[in-house]
Formats: C-alpha cells, structure tokens, sequence
C-alpha cells in the first residue's frame, strides 16, 4: 500500500474481512484549468444595442445575462453546451420581452392582473446592484442585478417591492 492507503483488518464471525480505503489527496483543478480565471465582461451588443454580461467560470461553464429584463438568455455547461432554449423568433426588441432563456414574470403571470402580460419586471432595464443583501463570497463569477420600481410603475401597481437575482 501507498503512503494513503491504509487496510483494515476485522474479524466479523464469518472470516476476515478486509477493505481498503484509499484517501484522495485534495481535489486539485485539473492542468488544463492552469492560468484559466473566471471573468465578468460587459458588452453592448451592436446588433441590439441591448447590455448584458458574459459570465466565465474557469471550469468551461458561461452565462449571459441583459440588463434588459434581467433575463438569463444563455447557461453552458462546462463542456459548452447550451443548457437553456432561446426562440429564434427573440427579437431583442424592447418593449418585446425576450423570448425563452430564464424570464422573470413579476408582479403577474399572463393577463391574471391589472399589469402587462406576464407582468412588468421582463420588459424593465434592471441595473447592477453594487451593494446586494447577500454578498457571494463563495464565486467571483457572479453579478448582482436589481430592479427598482418606477413612478410610472407605482401608478399601476401601487405596492413597494425590491427585486434582485444574481
Ligand atoms: O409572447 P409572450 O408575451 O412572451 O408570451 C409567451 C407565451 O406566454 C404564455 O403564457 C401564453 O399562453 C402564450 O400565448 C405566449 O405566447
């Protein structure tokens, strides 16, 4: 045996048994992670003028995330495969909500309430919240946005909330 692996011997009234256990260093990121680092970028799209944030993870994962709605439009795995649906009919267009990827349907669901369908918080640009409730120490690939209510929202729907994800 190595210098990790220890043997335990027993007897358990039917001979003796024996199990080897081998302890496993840390678990090291594999070379190919070496010099990779996890980044946040900004970028305004040219064709939308839309922002949104590319999110890398040093593994391979990446999400991309608008201002616009707040809305999570891409998550890869870390082998890069698109894990969430996007329409090609998305147009990217506001007012029009962005079609598929994670949508935010807030203060309503379809047309059960007095806002638009599916509610406002899709069809609002959020902003990056610089001082969230609960900071990720755990990740530096994280953003925080949140959605502040409007004057001309209140007047719809007169209720005071904050909204953020990350
Ligand atoms: O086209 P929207 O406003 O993004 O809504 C998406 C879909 O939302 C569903 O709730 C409606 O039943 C569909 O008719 C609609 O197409």
């Amino acid at each position: 045996p190595g210098p990790n692996r220890h043997f335990l011997l027993g007897d358990h009234g039917r001979g003796v048994r024996r199990r080897a256990i081998q302890r496993l260093p840390p678990r090291a990121d594999p070379p190919w992670m070496a010099g990779r680092a996890s980044s946040v970028e900004r970028v305004k799209e040219r064709a939308t003028g839309l922002d949104k944030f590319v999110l890398r993870e040093a593994r391979g994962s990446s999400a991309e995330v608008y201002l616009y709605g707040g809305q999570v439009t891409s998550w890869k795995n870390n082998s890069g495969e698109q894990q969430l649906f996007l329409s090609k009919k998305a147009s990217f267009k506001p007012p029009k909500a962005i079609r598929g990827g994670i949508q935010i349907c807030f203060p309503q669901l379809g047309n059960h309430g007095v806002v638009e369908q599916h509610g406002f918080a899709r069809n609002r640009l959020w902003s990056v919240d610089e001082s969230p409730p609960l900071p990720d120490t755990t990740s530096d690939c994280h953003i925080d946005l949140i959605l502040k209510q409007s004057e001309e929202d209140m007047k719809t729907w007169p209720h005071r909330f904050v909204s953020s994800k990350y």
